[in-house]
């Protein structure tokens, strides 16, 4: 019976609840009783209800069971060290993403504010997510941190707040929506506008708290939406990550390209790769046919020839994405719009951006070779 609660996934942690020592005294009497103990995390662990009706329907579907009674209890201190220390591996706290895991690392920046740069980390990751890999998503973007929002992690009791991840003791567990790992700094102040202020020491410290305490599990890919620019925070990704991959996101108007630009150098000035250029707010389709360039064109192409310079391989444009209402409009609603309208045109584009993303596989660039010259 034991057996059957290998399907029960803890929902936070997405791992079964039997691997996490979750399952306490497990038996049925003679009439098809069954009796289960369970142990949560944390008193008022979130996932709570959802484990204990998982179980319940598990026990249920076992030949024999009658009635299931299950108790739930809270595990001890060392269970729960034991837990954290299980899951994070042995010996002290550290970044998990070095050069040299299997994950993936994709930095998404823009030079300027408001070029969609969120809107469209958000997209990429729930599309990557809903090809069944496994992805993490931290919003590092201190002056906007939009992320919550735009894939619907509001707090349903602090309207305009993001919800609050689940801490289990000083490992945080991040909130998933859409299939995608997800943690912000707009996760943990209380006033949107505190961070803003924060210094570089504090950002730095920030980012890297993220990356070391915030349990990703095993992840094929991480993405990071930065600021806009080139500040602090970019330089400590920089600094804590120079092995990633680095996409940037420009409009189509001529004057962005330098501030793009701009940004695409300072992180190979850390070592990382740029993997190519999206442009977003392309032309779109009016209903009456009408080709309309809100923003110009060429901004794009022009980011892409300029990182070029000089380089071995050529930057692409990896996708370019027309202005969309319903792109706009899964943003406010939190349902991305690859999810909700796989045929508006910027869902397509997007999804152009996914293969293109896939079909890249991950760079060599600033990781260990494992060859041996002897
Ligand atoms: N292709 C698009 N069509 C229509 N609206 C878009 C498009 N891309 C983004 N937007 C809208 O533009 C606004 C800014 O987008 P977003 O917050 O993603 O930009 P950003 O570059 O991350 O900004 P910042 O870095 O300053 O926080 C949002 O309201 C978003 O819905």
């Amino acid at each position: 019976m034991r057996r059957s609660l290998d399907a029960v996934i803890d929902p936070e942690i997405r791992r079964p609840i039997t691997e996490l020592d979750m399952v306490g005294d497990v038996s049925v009497d003679a009439d098809g009783a069954a009796q289960v103990d369970i142990r949560l995390t944390i008193v008022g662990c979130p996932a709570a209800r959802t484990i204990e009706r998982d179980v319940r329907e598990a026990i249920a579907r076992v030949d024999g069971v009658t009635s299931t009674s299950v108790d739930v209890g809270v595990m001890s201190r060392e269970q729960r060290a034991a837990l954290t220390e299980r899951l994070r591996g042995p010996g002290k706290r550290r970044m998990p993403f070095t050069a040299d895991s299997l994950t993936r690392v994709i930095a998404v920046t823009s030079g300027k504010g408001g070029v969609g740069k969120s809107t469209v980390t958000a997209n990429l990751a729930v599309s990557l997510a809903a090809r069944g890999l496994a992805v993490g998503l931290v919003d590092a973007d201190v002056h906007g941190f939009s992320i919550p929002g735009l894939l619907g992690l509001d707090d349903p009791e602090r309207p305009g707040r993001a919800v609050r991840p689940t801490r289990v003791d000083d490992m945080i567990l991040p909130p998933v929506a859409h299939g995608v790992k997800v943690i912000s700094i707009g996760m943990f102040v209380d006033d949107p506008a505190t961070a803003v202020a924060w210094r570089g020491p504090m950002l730095h410290r920030t980012i890297d708290q993220f990356l070391t305490d915030v349990y990703f599990g095993d992840l094929d890919v991480l993405l990071l939406d930065l600021p806009p620019g080139t500040g602090d925070v970019a330089i400590s990704v920089g600094q804590i990550l120079p092995h990633a991959e680095v996409i940037v996101v420009t409009t189509p108007q001529a004057a962005a390209a330098d501030v793009a630009e701009r940004s695409g150098t300072v992180a190979r000035q850390t070592g990382q790769h740029v993997i190519g250029v999206v442009e977003n707010m392309g032309a779109f389709v009016a209903p009456d046919g009408t080709v309309v360039e809100m923003f110009g064109s060429g901004g794009g192409a022009d980011v892409a020839e300029r990182l070029s310079r000089g380089q071995e391989a050529a930057v692409p444009l990896l996708a370019s994405i027309p202005l969309s209402v319903d792109l706009r409009r899964g943003g406010d609603l939190g349902i991305p719009v690859v999810l909700d309208r796989p045929d508006d045109p910027a869902a397509r584009a997007i999804t152009a951006l996914t293969d293109a993303v896939m079909s890249r596989g991950r760079g060599l660039a600033g990781r260990p070779l494992g060859v041996n010259v002897v």
